[in-house]
């Protein structure tokens, strides 16, 4: 009888991996896209490399060995081109050509009753992202210019504490790092600081975000399968939806505080720049308040951890590389007598401080994997090929950052590639897009260069670094979408003046 029932399940299973194997590996519409068989069968390769964190170098593994087009699920892409693939999957729609979507797979369901830019639709997004680009404009950022150096000088005088405090046991730069863009950010979309830098420690709040970020491949893999999400949904835990619904109303409640108060004079944040362009209408030419909360949000997650990702992989590639490490410091103590002398349109004119920002996002982008869009209907055009609608397809940013086809000596940290050095000429400057490419690119890009100038510029001007035995290998790390950061020890010593 056992033998019976054990016939019943095995024979029409057999038949299912039989049947799928030779439709997926001979009749899908990817099927002569190169990749692993196991991957172009199920997804399943795929999810047991992100849950593990290992999705990032899994990834980049199978363009050497596939090339710059690689079939890594049934219905997904990644590629890895000269530049190309970006214009093609995350350009802007044309006459005959639709925009690919946003993934709500890979970005989860909205946090609120409405959905964030980031998942908006295609006319949703456009009309927010034209009300909140003032706030991002070089105009804005002078007005803001106060603030980021106020913040500045807290995390120089947090550090210098930090330094005499712990001595040869090192500073965390990771986590100074991110209390410093966590309190500038807050400031921007709240009115107010967290505090973190003052308390040195993580609010609640904070660890929350970073949890629901690690978290993000399980959700992937729940919000893929739909009867899982249903089922999973039903089971899950009623002190988790609590946390989720109380961690969002904890930044909504600070968005209506900031709108009940009212402007700070002098001291320009995000809502008031915004309700100044006349931000705040119904209709097609403003946003609603449901959707200042979606985005307040996103800035909290967008703006803090990013920069603070670029600027410890910056510290740490400037540490084991001593001699790019003289040329800066050499650069900035040379063009500023005293801190208050750095403005940011100063510090946009130090060459090396640039190009070695830039070399840090080419070996240590913040998002090191892919972020998928999703082939509309009718299909699209990528590098030549019809790609079949609902096909998830995205440029993975390490492996086009770190493919020799792209860029000579790519496990090198070398700043000169952007000075204009000649051994450079042939670098495919066009696969590099660390902010993402066309309409729905980092709003935040911008600010983005000018926080990280102005921290990079302010801390190697008053300290000397060095790193603790102890991260020498920080960069082995695993990716949950951001990289899962060690801590960064280093010990600091304060330049005399
Ligand atoms: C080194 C720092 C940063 C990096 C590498 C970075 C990277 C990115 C990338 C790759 C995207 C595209 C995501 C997608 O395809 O959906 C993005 C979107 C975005 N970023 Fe940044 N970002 C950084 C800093 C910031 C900052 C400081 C802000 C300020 C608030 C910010 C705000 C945003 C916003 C609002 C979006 C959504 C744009 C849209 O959907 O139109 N980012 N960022």
């Amino acid at each position: 009888m056992a033998f019976l029932s054990y016939d019943v399940l095995s024979v029409p299973l057999l038949a299912y991996v039989i049947g799928n194997f030779i439709y997926s590996t001979q009749f899908h519409p990817l099927h002569e896209f190169p990749g692993p068989v196991s991957a172009a069968c199920s997804r399943i390769p795929y999810w047991i490399a992100a849950l593990k964190g290992d999705s990032c170098p899994w990834l980049v593994k199978l363009h050497a060995r596939y090339g710059p087009v690689v079939r890594f699920g049934p219905n997904d892409l990644s590629y890895a081109d000269n530049g190309q693939a970006w214009k093609d999957i995350c350009g802007p729609e044309t006459k005959g050509r639709k925009e690919n979507g946003q993934s709500a797979v890979f970005f989860g369901p909205p946090k609120g009753p409405v959905h964030s830019m980031i998942t908006a639709n295609r006319s949703d997004h456009a009309r927010v992202r034209r009300v909140l680009a003032p706030a991002f404009s070089e105009r804005a950022l002078r007005q803001q210019e106060p603030l980021f150096n106020k913040y500045a000088d807290i995390l120089v005088a947090a550090l210098r504490e930090e330094a005499a405090a712990n001595g040869e046991k090192g500073v965390n730069l990771v986590q100074m790092f991110n209390f410093c863009t966590f309190d500038i950010m807050s400031d921007l979309t709240f009115g107010e600081p967290l505090g973190l830098l003052e308390q040195r420690q993580y609010t609640h709040w904070v660890e929350l975000i970073f949890k629901s970020i690690t978290i993000m491949p399980v959700v992937q893999v729940t919000e893929y399968y739909p009867l899982l999400r249903s089922i999973l949904r039903l089971l899950e835990p009623r002190w988790i939806r609590d946390t989720r619904v109380a961690h969002f109303k904890h930044s909504t409640d600070r968005v209506d505080a900031r709108i009940a108060r009212g402007d700070r004079p002098g001291q320009p944040d995000i809502w008031s720049l915004v309700l100044a362009a006349g931000g705040k209408q119904q209709g097609d030419r403003g946003m609603s308040l449901d959707e200042m909360h979606a985005n307040a949000e996103v800035f909290m997650t967008a703006g803090t951890e990013t920069s603070a990702t670029l600027l410890s992989g910056l510290c740490y590639y400037l540490m084991v590389n001593p001699d790019k490490m003289e040329k800066i410091t050499g650069e900035i103590r040379g063009a500023f007598a005293k801190d208050d002398d750095m403005s940011l349109e100063a510090l946009v004119a130090l060459p090396y401080l640039n190009a070695c920002i830039e070399e840090a996002l080419r070996v240590y982008p913040p998002l090191p994997d892919l972020i998928p869009r999703i082939i509309p209907e009718g299909g699209n055009v990528i590098l030549d090929k019809w790609i079949a609608p609902g096909t998830y397809v995205a440029v993975h940013h390490t492996a086009s950052y770190r493919s020799p086809a792209n860029f000579k000596n790519p496990n090198t940290f070398a700043p000169e590639r952007w000075l204009g050095d000649p051994e450079y000429k042939d670098d495919q400057r066009e696969a590099f897009h660390p902010f993402q490419y066309g309409p729905r690119n980092c709003l935040g890009q911008n600010m983005a260069y000018h926080e990280m100038r102005l921290l990079a510029a302010k801390v190697l001007f008053n300290f000397d670094l060095e790193l603790c035995a102890e991260s020498r290998n920080w960069t082995e790390q695993k990716v949950f979408i951001l990289w899962d950061k060690k801590p960064l020890m280093c010990k600091l010593r304060a330049v005399t003046k």
